[in-house]
């Protein structure tokens, strides 16, 4: 297994700063290259049923000026199908989404709902995409991720970040391991696996060395920090903290 954590960073904050004005600026292109000159493995885009930061588009103009890969967040409907299909993304995750939330809440039920996924997956998988399932760390929900034919989990880490920051460190701990357990286990069923969700400087090391994890995405986080210190700085020193838990 290579050694080399992926950092996949996401775009969709800036989005939402030039949504706030209504301005056309700042653009998620411009982040995109940056952080990709920065150590960026890919950019993730989260396109949201309500368009609040990613826009139609955002998702044409990164898939013409990326040099890296674009990872495609995505609700499994069939609009966002169509959308998916029309631009060939490398990779495609698949996110529960509520409109009135005010960010991915948890994981999507991969249990409840296999045959309606087995059916929405095959087209995307068969035109190429690697397509992942943004879930929690239940094996109910790694097998059924497996069992509908898609080849990646990202597994959900906003919990632990949440823990962390209330100062829960019990229940921090007791997700990490939950979270480590769901690697080694998605990893076994031969499921490539990301993590992602709410990732901070103050979070990311332990995440990093889950040593099944193939790829982070991050992205408020980053974005937040880029305001302190600028795209570039915050991106590489992201990059040099999951290096360093790597080893
Ligand atoms: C699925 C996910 O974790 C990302 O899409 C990320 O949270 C950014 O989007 P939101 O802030 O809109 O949830
Ligand atoms: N899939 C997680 C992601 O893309 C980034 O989430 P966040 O760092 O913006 O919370």
């Amino acid at each position: 297994m290579s050694k080399k954590l992926r950092l996949g960073v996401n775009i969709d904050h800036v989005a939402t700063i030039r949504n706030a004005r209504g301005s056309s600026y700042p653009s998620p292109v411009r982040a995109a290259k940056l952080a990709e000159a920065a150590g960026a493995d890919g950019i993730t885009a989260h396109l949201r049923e309500d368009r609040r930061h990613i826009r139609d588009s955002d998702i044409e103009a990164l898939r013409a000026e990326l040099s890296t890969p674009l990872n495609f967040e995505m609700a499994p409907t069939p609009e966002m199908q169509a959308i998916a299909l029309r631009h060939i993304p490398h990779a495609c995750c698949i996110v529960p989404e509520k409109r009135e939330e005010v960010t991915t809440e948890g994981g999507l039920d991969v249990a409840a709902d296999q045959a309606r996924l087995t059916e929405y997956v095959k087209p995307l998988v068969d035109a190429g995409i690697r397509v992942s399932m943004f879930i929690g760390h239940e094996p109910a929900q790694i097998e059924a991720s497996a069992r509908i034919g898609a080849q990646v989990i990202e597994l959900h880490t906003g919990h632990y970040c949440d823990m962390h920051f209330a100062g829960r460190f019990d229940e921090r701990d007791a997700e990490l391991e939950a979270l480590a357990a769901g690697a080694a286990y998605a990893a076994e069923l031969g499921l490539e696996v990301h993590a992602g969700h709410g990732l901070t400087y103050d979070t990311v090391s332990p995440v990093a060395a889950i040593k099944q994890i193939r790829e982070l995405n991050i992205g408020h986080f980053l974005i937040a920090e880029a305001v302190f210190l600028g795209l570039r700085p915050a991106v590489e020193h992201m990059r040099h903290l999951m290096d360093a838990a790597r080893g």
